[in-house]
């Protein structure tokens, strides 16, 4: 038995399914979880010594890689005056400042710990605001376990088969409308009926939760042509594209403005920390200025700002996202090459520092319906395949791949060897 597969056994005791959080279980690919004892730059160590290549970066914050020691050391400086004060303090304004001056669209925001927190406040914000109810969504986009946003939705609860959660209620949940990702008729159609009633369009401007799946083109804009026309806001979700396909995030990307924006994982540097904001008129019907209640014991928590505001001061160095975006486009290249070497049917898809690799001999997937009619009986050897060779994949079919600015030319040619022996192994069996 490894001290991965003991650590499972001991934590399946007291943990329900031995995690803290559902995704990390391998319940998807089947095996054991393996345990990290510790990770620096590219790499993550495991119980047992044994050394992976990582292209999970803890779900995308480690933008610069692990253990990065600009991080550390304002952790480090932060930690002697103290943990939390649950008061002000310059940092918060610092890095409000800051998150205003990245994504100009933010002209107020307000921090929080998770982007669940984000999302789930960003909602009511948007209720509030408008006096709407409804709420629209998209199939296999994730945005936390809030539950509004449990409704169809993709990641982990994908993963599990548990789309919608028992526990959210029926009467809550029938106000969460949703939609197929990418679908314009659809969506078209669905604000002709009801659209003078919906509060606010939340989705993922590149979809990171069902694998990766990009907007088409037209499609950001025809949501925010929607929004202008019904009175309904728009939130782009960034918790997992802010800081990651460009600077400006996915809004900069594709140049549409959305109403309010959510944040999560790079703003913190590795520490639990998420953010929400927009347009001023509408954050300021936030507590204590307006009437909509939004609060947290630790929220803007100082260890958890500095290490934000280290991180966001290094990736604005000239040419940090092309080359994030440079590795990724080799990357997926060779993982291409390597795939129609063995003769297995295999795309990749792309957008800056994210991407995915779907099983599928179609040119492109689009959507939910797409995703999920995949190989991923050829995903989970796949991935067992490459752990065994050291690179450290999503644990899902329905997960994005992250890199870092670690991922230098040497991960790429191990990758690609062992991405070689893995389909390899797959064309065997
Ligand atoms: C797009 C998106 N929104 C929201 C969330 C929720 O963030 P957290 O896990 O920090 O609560 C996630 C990831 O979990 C995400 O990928
Ligand atoms: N897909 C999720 C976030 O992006 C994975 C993180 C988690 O839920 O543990």
């Amino acid at each position: 038995m490894t001290r991965s597969a003991e650590l499972f056994e001991r934590a399946q005791h007291s943990i329900p399914g031995g995690v803290n959080s559902p995704v990390r279980a391998f319940k998807g690919v089947g095996g054991t979880p393996i345990f990290i004892q510790k990770a620096k730059g590219a790499y993550m160590y495991d119980e047992d010594g044994q050394r992976y290549i990582d292209y999970i970066g803890s779900w995308g914050p480690m933008i610069t890689g692990h253990a990065d020691e600009d991080i550390l050391d304002a952790v480090r400086q932060r930690l002697e005056l103290g943990l939390s004060y649950g008061a002000p303090t310059a940092l918060e304004t610092e890095m409000a400042e800051t998150l205003c001056q990245l994504v100009p669209s933010m002209q107020k925001v307000r921090m929080v710990n998770s982007g669940t927190e984000a999302t789930m406040s960003a909602i009511r914000l948007a209720r509030g605001y408008t006096g709407r109810d409804k709420i629209l969504k998209f199939e296999g986009c994730y945005h936390g376990h809030s539950d509004s946003l449990l409704v169809k939705a993709g990641s982990g609860a994908l993963t599990f088969g548990v789309p919608t959660s028992p526990g959210v209620p029926a009467d809550f949940a029938q106000h969460t409308l949703t939609l197929p990702y990418n679908d314009i008729p659809a969506l078209e159609a669905c604000f002709a009926q009801v659209g003078q009633e919906i509060a606010c369009i939340i989705v993922e401007p590149v979809a990171g939760n069902m694998n990766c799946i990009p907007p088409q083109p037209g499609y950001l804009e025809a949501l925010r042509r929607v929004c202008d026309q019904y009175g309904t806001l728009l939130i782009f979700d960034e918790v997992m594209t802010g800081f990651r396909v460009a600077l400006g995030g996915a809004q900069a990307h594709y140049q549409v403005t959305p109403d309010l924006t959510t944040l999560g994982k790079i703003v913190g540097g590795g520490l639990p920390v998420g953010a929400f904001g927009g347009r001023k008129e509408v954050m300021d019907h936030l507590s204590p200025l307006g009437p909509v209640y939004q609060a947290g014991t630790l929220s803007g928590n100082p260890l958890a700002m500095a290490a934000g505001l280290a991180l966001l001061r290094k990736i604005q160095a000239p040419g940090f996202h092309q080359q994030l975006s440079d590795y990724v486009t080799r990357l997926c290249a060779g993982l291409e090459a390597a795939a129609a070497e063995a003769g297995i049917p295999v795309i990749t898809q792309a957008v800056g520092g994210m991407f995915g690799l779907f099983f599928t001999d179609q040119p492109s997937v689009n959507n939910f319906n797409a995703a999920t009619a995949c190989d991923l009986e050829a995903f989970n050897r796949f991935f067992h395949a490459m752990l065994k060779e050291g690179v450290y994949l999503a644990p899902s079919a329905y997960e994005a791949g992250f890199v870092s600015s670690c991922h230098g030319e040497e991960e790429l040619q191990l990758t690609l060897e062992a991405a070689q022996k893995a389909f390899a192994t797959l064309k065997k069996s």
